[in-house]
């Protein structure tokens, strides 16, 4: 579970949300930890031997040597391609495994949000959150503790080999080393604010592609087509700004680094060439040195680059700790207690309160609603009605007030099993994309094809789904099925969800009054017995009812017989 803790400083955060996946991967990591160290000696070593091929070998006249080191050179050569190829598989192993269980940890976390948080974020911001920023946390807790490892080894290894060459030679090169990292604490914050405008860019441009996608249809109709594109064109333009600008701050900042180490080399030729010239040191050491200074440059830059990914980390991780720190408005009870079973479906609100924000949308909502009742709740619009349903569902807790089920209040009952009891079928149901059978399949995923089938009958889809079979796709965003069909395909999906109480929230509103009396027909037949509530702008729609609520002023009261067209009243 991602939590943000701020007694912990951000690097520590970003690597205590890796540590335990990590730990999973404890050999992994080991393999991946002892290659790179061997790799790192592998190519540490060439240089020490070309000062002993040039000194000994060459100007000593040793052919035999000459021969066997060349030998040794070609063993490190092919080991040190064999052990980077493992390397790097066993780090392609650790680094999915990091990234795939961060971002299911941010999944997971995300699918207990309540429907405000979706209400009010742009799903191109969490969608920028789910994939770059979670990938960049990824790349540093992992990539960071590598490089600073493989970095101070390398550099251990170079130290020693380099001192035991020419100490003059070796506080020439690392004399610069003060300067290459005042130059990255320098360029510090001009990274993280470009990295920061990036982000922000990035995250703008997926909403609008979201959101577009999913208004393509409108668009079209509203002639919208071409100002869409200059909508994009200007994405891209800001896009683009803020790439230029974070790619020359990273440009920048290496290109300092670059110029340092270069300085490095040329002092070894300038002093090392003076030295070598006036007899005071052998020809192979300089040639030693001057691969050592290029190949120091390498370690260096690493820990450079780590520098520059923990300003990139840092912008993500405070991304991922804003969305961390979005709570959940409903959580299952620890000691949930249990409903009696067969659950009858009576359901009880009590002076219940609620607001999204200061007003009050409930005020004292009371009202007692038998088991088996199907009972009609109309209301103007506005008036809190999907409110009142979401509150049943448990999206939200009341402010003050309770509502139970079977007695219990809701709050106390498993919230799998308050949904698995609790049903809705909307006005504009949810399909996932896939066939029919994987709708059906979303809510009862043990149902034999014997029980879809009769839900589908019992929905009034049996002609549709022996034409087509159960395999007939739905198409994205379910457009390949009418707005009829549609709905009786979440009614089919109720049916197999078996609930005690089911709640149609407006589901036949607009629909031809025929069409809308067979599902509400369907309804009755299936459901008859067991607690419905219809929400209904038109009473004739919804059939015979027990009773009939409005909601009005935050309170269910008896309807208003002029507003509630009294003449469309047919109460059982
Ligand atoms: N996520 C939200 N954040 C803030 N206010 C909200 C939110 N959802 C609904 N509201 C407000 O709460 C009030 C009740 O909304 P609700 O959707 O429950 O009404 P309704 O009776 O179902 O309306 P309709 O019949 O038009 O569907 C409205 O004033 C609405 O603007």
């Amino acid at each position: 579970m991602i939590t943000p803790d701020r007694t912990r400083s951000l690097p520590l955060q970003a690597l205590a949300w890796a540590l335990p996946l990590v730990r999973e991967r404890g050999a992994t990591l080991a393999a991946v930890v002892i290659l790179s160290c061997l790799g790192s000696a592998a190519a540490l070593l060439p240089p020490y031997l070309t000062q002993r091929l040039v000194d000994d070998g060459i100007v000593g006249g040793k052919v035999e040597l000459v021969l066997q080191l060349c030998a040794v050179f070609l063993v490190l050569m092919v080991g040190g391609v064999l052990i980077e190829t493992l390397s790097r598989l066993s780090y392609l192993k650790l680094s999915a495994h990091l990234l795939f269980g961060l971002r299911e940890q941010v999944w997971r976390h995300l699918q207990t949000l309540a429907p405000t948080y979706y209400a009010r974020t742009r799903g191109g911001e969490i969608l920028s959150r789910l994939d770059g920023d979670v990938a960049e946390v990824q790349r540093f807790a992992l990539d960071a503790p590598m490089a600073v490892l493989n970095g101070v080894f390398s550099l251990a290894v170079a130290l020693v080999l380099m001192l035991s060459l020419s100490p003059l030679l070796t506080a020439l090169v690392f004399a610069l080393v003060p300067l290459q990292v005042a130059a990255l604490i320098l360029s510090r914050p001009w990274l993280e604010r470009s990295t920061h405008a990036m982000r922000k860019e990035s995250a703008a441009m997926s909403s609008f592609f979201v959101e577009s996608l999913r208004a393509m249809k409108f668009i079209q109709a509203s002639n919208a087509a071409r100002r869409q594109e200059a909508g994009l064109r200007a994405h891209h333009g800001d896009y683009f700004a803020a790439l230029r600008r974070s790619q020359l701050a990273s440009l920048g900042a290496g290109g300092l680094q670059r110029v340092l180490s270069g300085l490095g080399v040329l002092l070894v030729f300038a002093v090392g060439g003076a030295l070598a010239a006036a007899g005071d040191l052998s020809v192979g050491v300089v040639v030693a040195f001057i691969a050592y200074t290029t190949r120091a440059a390498g370690p260096l830059q690493t820990l450079a680059g780590v520098f520059m990914g923990w300003q990139r980390a840092k912008v993500s991780l405070e991304r991922i700790r804003e969305l961390a720190a979005e709570r959940p408005t409903v959580q299952s009870p620890a000691q949930p207690v249990p409903l009696a079973h067969p659950v009858r479906g009576e359901l009880r609100l009590d002076a219940v309160r609620f607001g999204y924000g200061t007003e009050a949308v409930l005020e004292g909502a009371t009202l007692d609603i038998p088991s088996g009742t199907k009972l009609a709740l109309v209301g103007a619009s506005g008036a809190g009605k999907s409110t009142l349903i979401d509150l049943l569902q448990r999206h939200y807790d009341p402010q003050a007030g309770r509502l139970l089920l079977d007695g219990v209040r809701l709050d106390l009952v498993d919230l799998a099993e308050l949904r698995r009891q609790l049903v809705v079928v909307d006005q504009e149901p949810v399909l996932m994309p896939g066939s029919i059978r994987d709708n059906l399949r979303f809510v009862a995923p043990d149902a034999d094809e014997t029980a879809l089938m009769r839900a589908l009958d019992l929905a009034g889809l049996g002609k549709l789904a022996h034409a087509g079979g159960l395999d007939r796709p739905v198409g994205a965003m379910a457009a390949t099925l009418s707005r009829g069909e549609r709905l009786r395909l979440a009614l089919a999906r109720a049916i197999l969800q078996d609930p005690a109480v089911l709640i149609l929230d407006e589901t036949t509103s607009g629909l031809d009054l025929p069409v809308a009396q067979a599902i509400i027909g369907a309804v009755d037949r299936v459901f008859a017995g067991r607690t419905r509530i219809l929400i209904t702008h038109n009473l004739a729609s919804v059939g015979a009812v027990d009773r009939i609520v409005e909601l009005r002023d935050g309170r269910l009261v008896e309807p208003d017989p002029v507003r509630s067209a009294a003449p469309l009243l047919r109460v059982v």
